[in-house]
């Protein structure tokens, strides 16, 4: 089935003006300035873009698609997520990773529920490992996994600076980024290791020691929740300016903003003027994942979940509210997760790029359509394809 979206103003993310776009099957086949196309030609159905801006498909690369959480004890640990949980924030490609728990969490389950939400109709990816060093992994090899099974780009989230990580030694998280490294290599893959940057006090010392010490270049880590606090916030600039990638964290809770977190489109406003690459800056939702919260002396006094409508809601805040131009504000959930995690065919509205394409309303910057391979999942706000059990 073919179908041509008309009359949208398309940000691919750099804006290319009113143009028709040509969809056949899953792929993005023509971008022209006006399609005319037969009235009785009818193997086409016609998406009407007027008053609607046409942009890619976006990409959380941090999401805990099969469940996270735990740190409150087992009635604590989060539920697998459900497909229109992903589609209704315009989301269109994830990549699935694990968390705190490696135990009654692993890869084979990960795996599946990417594979499941792939049958579902978006893109999935996924992470090998979990927070612990040395990582659980499917094949028994951070290096294998990743040449061997094909959804796995890298692994992660790896803890550091964290009073729940393993305290891995810094040549013990060279070696794991060492062999992601090599699988990337071998594979054709990105082969980035996500770290999870916690609230301690050594940040991205192991990173940068690495870096500094091994042939390990910086772009091969991808350090995530930056803004989670000032000091951390500050150092990720330092960072970001050094060529590093930064992601920051967009599901948040009232009390975290309250204590010291940077709201994820007044980071991406200050990395900006600060001078960071706009092509180096990430937003990922942590959803699913959640969200603890613990007391000074490291006791656990609650716990939130994460959501991936987080993750377009702190670029609609970056447009709206921080006034960052639309084509920077939506690289980093576009254009930039795909470049440098090496997601191919995803993150530009191009001719023979998988057609996963969102509208926004004009007026209201609100999710009007979201396309995933070609496929119409949600439709004048509307669920249109729904996840096998909602
Ligand atoms: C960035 C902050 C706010 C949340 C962050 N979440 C995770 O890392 C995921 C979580 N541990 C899980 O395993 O599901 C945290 O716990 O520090
Ligand atoms: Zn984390
Ligand atoms: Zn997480």
């Amino acid at each position: 089935m073919l179908k041509l979206i008309k009359n949208g103003k398309v940000y691919s993310p750099t804006y290319l003006g009113k143009k028709d776009i040509l969809i056949v099957g899953d792929k993005i086949g023509y971008i022209v300035d006006n399609l005319q196309v037969p009235e009785d030609f009818v193997h086409m159905e016609i998406i009407d873009a007027k008053g609607k801006y046409v942009v890619p498909g976006f990409i959380d690369s941090h999401v805990h698609i099969s469940g996270g959480g735990g740190e409150g004890g087992f009635k604590t640990r989060t539920p697998e997520i459900q497909l229109t949980d992903i589609t209704l924030g315009g989301v269109t490609t994830v990549v699935g990773v694990l968390g705190t728990d490696g135990t009654t969490r692993n890869g084979g389950n990960l795996l599946a529920k990417a594979r499941g939400l792939e049958e579902e109709g978006i893109t999935t990816y996924m992470y090998t490992g979990s927070y612990q060093v040395p990582t659980r992994t499917i094949t028994g090899s951070v290096l294998d996994d990743i040449v061997l099974i094909d959804k796995v780009i890298g692994a992660g989230e790896i803890a550091m600076s964290d009073h729940r990580s393993s305290q891995p030694r810094v040549d013990e998280l060279a070696k794991l980024v060492a062999d992601a490294r090599v699988g990337g290599i071998l594979s054709g893959k990105a082969g980035v290791v996500n770290i999870h940057m916690g609230d301690g006090e050594r940040q991205l010392d192991f990173i940068e020691e690495i870096v500094e010490s091994t042939e390990i270049p910086i772009t091969q880590f991808i350090p995530t929740h930056m803004n989670r606090n000032g000091s951390l916030f500050k150092r990720a600039i330092e960072f970001g300016k050094n060529g590093g990638i930064i992601d920051f964290t967009t599901s948040t809770t009232k009390k975290f903003l309250e204590e010291g977190e940077t709201k994820c489109s007044k980071a991406l406003k200050i990395a900006l003027e600060e001078g960071v690459s706009g092509n180096n800056i990430t937003f990922s939702s942590d959803g699913q994942g959640s969200l603890p919260e613990f007391n000074e002396k490291g006791e656990f006094i609650g716990i939130g979940i994460g959501k991936v409508t987080s993750l377009y809601s702190e670029v609609k805040d970056a447009i709206v509210s921080e006034n960052i131009p639309m084509e920077k504000a939506l690289r980093v959930i576009t254009a930039n997760p795909a470049d440098i995690l090496k997601l191919k065919d995803k993150g530009h509205i191009e001719k023979g790029k998988d057609a996963d394409i969102v509208l926004l309303d004009e007026d209201t910057f609100e999710i009007d359509t979201v396309i995933a391979r070609g496929q119409v999942m949600i439709k004048n706000k509307e669920v249109v394809v729904k996840g096998t059990f909602e």
